[in-house]
């Protein structure tokens, strides 16, 4: 480990983190550094116990047929909240072209990367380094954010990023449409109401962890579960994505050409804990940077959401309040994302209908 020294002064608001690091950062500034309870405790990934872990995601191939591929959903949703999808006919092209222009972007100077993105309040881009709104501890990462219907000048985005960004996000929202509609038909739920409902907010993130000098005291990004409905990730062949399944970590292993599908808050609430959305984090590495594209879909901010009917009994009380997504949104993103302060975990669930 590289000696602490007292004498570099620990920085407040870092504009980019990549660049901190490229400036050859031997140590771990203060406002990443995790308390003892959080950080990356080694000796819980993936440990066998009478030889049944490390068990692996389940990977569902989308070449399969109907009631085959809704049976398969709705047990890795009910046993997992996450899954990798192969044969999704997702063009490579595409996926090719979106990661050389976010690798493009990522490498640019950090006042050129923030003058790209400030193009106002109404810029469907965003970029931010590590602190998420007030969560004390920074995040090991920057991340480019962007929200295809927030505006509808989308021809301000940059010329580099604009068509690669466009095309990607359309796909997407078309493999997102037939995944939703399994996740919800594997609920014997109307899968054109629900799935039309939560895809509404659309948000993809593109995340740059980079390597870290000291990475047991920080994570990429600290544990959480999604806060909308449902996440379609893309991640590159460096490990880093952990799973939390009962209370072990478990490696998510990068496979080529597979997306992962993750459960968030929405659907556990529609379906009062059925499915559970999927508590996950980000370890860092010392060696190699990792970048990862997240595709968030949600209801819209006006969207009540409350239990369905069809989940609640007398045995099975509803467990959660409910909620226009805009207040959730709210909630979830002012508390510290951490471990068990994070909303899933806290004010929501429980409180009378
Ligand atoms: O980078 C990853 O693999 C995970 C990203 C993630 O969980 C998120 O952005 O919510
Ligand atoms: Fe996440």
């Amino acid at each position: 480990m590289a000696t602490r020294s007292p004498a570099v002064p620990a920085p407040i608001k870092i504009r980019s983190l990549k660049e901190l690091v490229d400036s050859g950062l031997q140590y771990v500034p203060e406002t990443y550094i995790r308390p003892p309870h959080e950080r990356v405790d080694t000796t819980s990934l993936s440990v066998p116990v009478n030889g049944s872990f490390p068990e692996k995601l389940p990977i569902i191939s989308l070449r399969q047929s109907g009631n085959q591929l809704r049976q398969q959903i709705g047990l890795a949703c009910k046993e997992w909240g996450i899954f990798q999808v192969i044969d999704h006919g997702f063009p490579t092209i595409l996926k090719t072209e979106l990661w050389e222009a976010i690798s493009h972007f990522f490498s640019l100077p950090t006042d050129v990367k923030i003058e790209l993105v400030s193009q106002g309040p109404s810029s469907p881009l965003f970029f931010f380094s590590g602190l998420y709104a007030q969560d004390t501890v920074s995040d090991w990462k920057d991340t480019l954010g962007f929200r295809p219907n927030r505006s509808t000048n989308l021809n301000l985005l940059p010329s580099f990023l604009r068509e690669p960004l466009l095309k990607f996000e359309w796909k997407m929202g078309i493999l997102a449409q037939k995944l939703i509609e399994m996740v919800f038909s594997s609920l014997r739920l109307d899968e054109n109401i629900f799935s039309e409902i939560h895809t509404r907010r659309r948000t993809m993130t593109f995340n740059y962890y980079p390597v870290c000098p000291e990475p047991n005291l920080t994570y990429g990004l600290s544990s959480h579960s999604d806060i909308g409905s449902i996440t379609i990730l893309m991640q590159d062949a460096v490990k880093g994505l952990q799973v939390k399944r009962e209370e072990r970590w478990i490696d998510v292993e990068p496979m080529k050409d597979a997306f992962i599908v993750l459960i968030g808050d929405q659907i556990e609430i529609l379906t009062n804990g059925h499915y559970e959305s999927v508590e996950h984090r980000v370890t860092t590495n010392k060696t190699v940077p990792r970048m990862s594209v997240a595709c968030f879909f949600a209801p819209s901010e006006e969207d009540v959401v409350r239990p369905l009917k069809e989940f609640v009994d007398a045995e099975h009380p509803s467990l959660y309040k409910e909620t226009k997504f805009c207040d959730y949104l709210r909630n979830g993103l002012s508390k510290p994302l951490s471990g068990k302060t994070n909303l899933k975990f806290s004010s929501l669930k429980l409180l009378p209908a």
